[in-house]
């Protein structure tokens, strides 16, 4: 042991950056839960710019790990040489070696190129109980800790180093990680994965001054999941990205913690393999950017007004035919009138349009409109006794999508034109799905108007715009998402008002 201390190297001072270029130095995991794969995944996650120089390949899955192959190091000497002569590199990962020729290998690089940040991830053998390192290489991967910066064994690793039996319990583990930081002179990361309890603790120890106090421990739930196959990769690989950010080692590990406790507590939803899965690395990523995501939540607003308007005397009485004629009446010289703004507004979003399929779709539906208003007037409100003034609901409606439409935003837009294809088609189905229970019976006074509802060809526009406005949604900032659903809402209720409107003012 005493090589290590003498041998130490100490790190220049971590060089602040936003989007740390992060290399890490480790083994293939072909089924993507551990080794670099893991580390890149971790690296991205955390805002860093990953790359990876190959030191083992392994044939492994959820599983278990069936084979390594350890390539030549002059072709590992080729990677790091060739990254290193172009990229400024601002940390390094360091995870399985396999062997002390790579060992040795790294060690000549380390002292040539020496980054800010370097994490030494001792990995001997794997959680599934398969050796990633060989027995022979055990001493020379000791006298390469004092290289780095920051130490992340496990226990069992832990103990390997020191050359104890393994801590039972968190106290004794504390202690090793002060033992193995004393004789490496840099800071360990003593990491309570290994233990049982609800507490799932890790501490940062480091007894020569270099942290706030000797040894910094940072807490945490334990997260009851099978699915935890590379933890200990994307800990490390995060914690070097994140250094590189902060310069802190207590404020990168406050920082980690609770991504990687998130990570495996949104492990399960990944389904990979059938054995120990990997954890999720990209949990926090917006979950309104998921295809549908935008639209199941404006769904959850508009199940609320379509309540309402169920609820509401004039479907009631259209459907049971019992609606006076007066409302009726008024009710079809409004949706003229309506349908006389709402084409324009269509229309505008045309203009905003990012695509021309796109611009097209809106196109169509705005003329729609104006062929709708036309066979109103010709084929229902000419023999009726009928306003030409809009209603205070009707100018309010239209008032709103103009504003809609002036704010300039094509998600804002599309969000407050939407309810009115995707109501109108919900209440229409429902009232035509009664009719014809009924048996369409042709006697009822709006049986004419009842059959119109069952248009294939607007369930499918409805469909089209549903898809365009939750396409427009994932694009948008946060700010405009959050106007987006405010102008949803607003044009639900107008929806709601509109049917009620007939018997308010009529
Ligand atoms: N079930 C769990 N719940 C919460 N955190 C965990 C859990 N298992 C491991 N961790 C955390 O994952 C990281 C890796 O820990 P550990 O499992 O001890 O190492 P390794 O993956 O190298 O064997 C540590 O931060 C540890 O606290
Ligand atoms: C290629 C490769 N490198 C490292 C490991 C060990 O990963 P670790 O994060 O310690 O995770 P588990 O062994 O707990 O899954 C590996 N399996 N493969």
């Amino acid at each position: 042991m005493t090589s290590m201390s003498s041998s130490a190297v100490y790190p220049l001072p971590a060089v602040i950056r936003t989007h740390p270029r992060v290399l890490s130095i480790a083994g293939s995991d072909p089924s993507g839960g551990a080794g670099i794969q893991a580390d890149l995944k971790s690296i991205a996650a955390h805002g860093g710019y990953g790359m990876a120089a190959i030191t083992a390949l392994t044939a492994q899955n959820t599983r278990g790990v069936s084979g390594v192959h350890v390539p030549p190091v002059e072709f590992l000497r080729q990677q790091l040489e060739t990254v290193s002569s172009d990229v400024a590199i601002d940390a390094v990962k360091i995870g399985m070696l396999g062997d002390a020729a790579v060992i040795n290998e790294v060690r000549t690089w380390l002292v040539k190129v020496r980054p800010a940040v370097v994490v030494l991830d001792p990995v001997m053998v794997a959680t599934s109980g398969d050796r990633l390192l060989r027995e022979s290489a055990e001493a020379a991967l000791r006298d390469l800790l004092p290289m780095a910066d920051l130490i992340t064994p496990n226990l069992p690793e832990l103990a390997m180093l020191l050359g104890e039996p393994e801590a039972e319990d968190w106290p004794a583990a504390l202690d090793q990680g002060k033992r193995l930081a004393g004789e490496c002179g840099n800071t360990v990361l003593v990491k309570g994965g290994h233990l049982p309890g609800a507490q799932c603790p890790d501490a940062l120890i480091n007894t020569s001054g270099l942290l706030r106090q000797d040894v910094i421990e940072v807490g945490g739930p334990r997260v009851q999941t099978r699915n935890s196959h590379g933890t200990g990769c994307s800990l490390s690989s995060a914690l070097a990205a994140v250094q590189a950010r902060t310069g802190d080692w207590e404020a990168s590990l406050r920082e980690v913690k609770p991504w990687l406790r998130e990570a495996l507590m949104r492990a399960d939803d990944l389904e990979v393999g059938q054995g120990s899965g990997p954890i999720h690395h990209f949990h926090h990523l917006r979950e309104s950017s998921r295809p549908g995501a935008f639209a199941a939540l404006l769904w959850k607003e508009a199940a609320v007004e379509l309540e309402a308007i169920h609820g509401l005397a004039f479907i009631r009485d259209l459907g049971s035919g019992e609606l006076p004629e007066s409302e009726f009446s008024y009710y079809l010289a409004q949706d003229a009138l309506y349908l006389n703004g709402y084409s324009r507004v269509l229309a505008r979003a045309g203009a905003l349009a990012p695509t021309e399929e796109e611009q097209l779709f809106w196109a169509r539906g705005s003329q729609q409109c104006l062929d709708v208003e036309s066979v109103l007037h010709r084929n229902w409100l000419s023999g009726r006794e009928a306003t030409t003034q809009s209603g205070p609901v009707t100018k309010a409606y239209v008032d709103h999508l103009m504003a809609s439409s002036a704010s300039g935003s094509y998600g804002v837009l599309l969000a407050a034109v939407l309810p009115c294809y995707w109501l109108y088609a919900e209440v229409g189905q429902q009232l035509h799905a009664d009719f014809v229970q009924a048996g369409s019976p042709e006697n009822h006074p709006y049986a004419d108007w009842l059959r119109t509802y069952a248009d294939e060809d607007f369930a499918e526009a409805t469909r089209k715009a549903i898809a365009l406005t939750d396409a427009a949604a994932a694009a948008a900032s946060g700010r405009e998402r959050a106007a987006m659903k405010e102008a949803f809402v607003q044009s639900c209720r107008y929806e709601t008002a509109f049917f009620d409107a007939p018997r308010l003012h009529s």
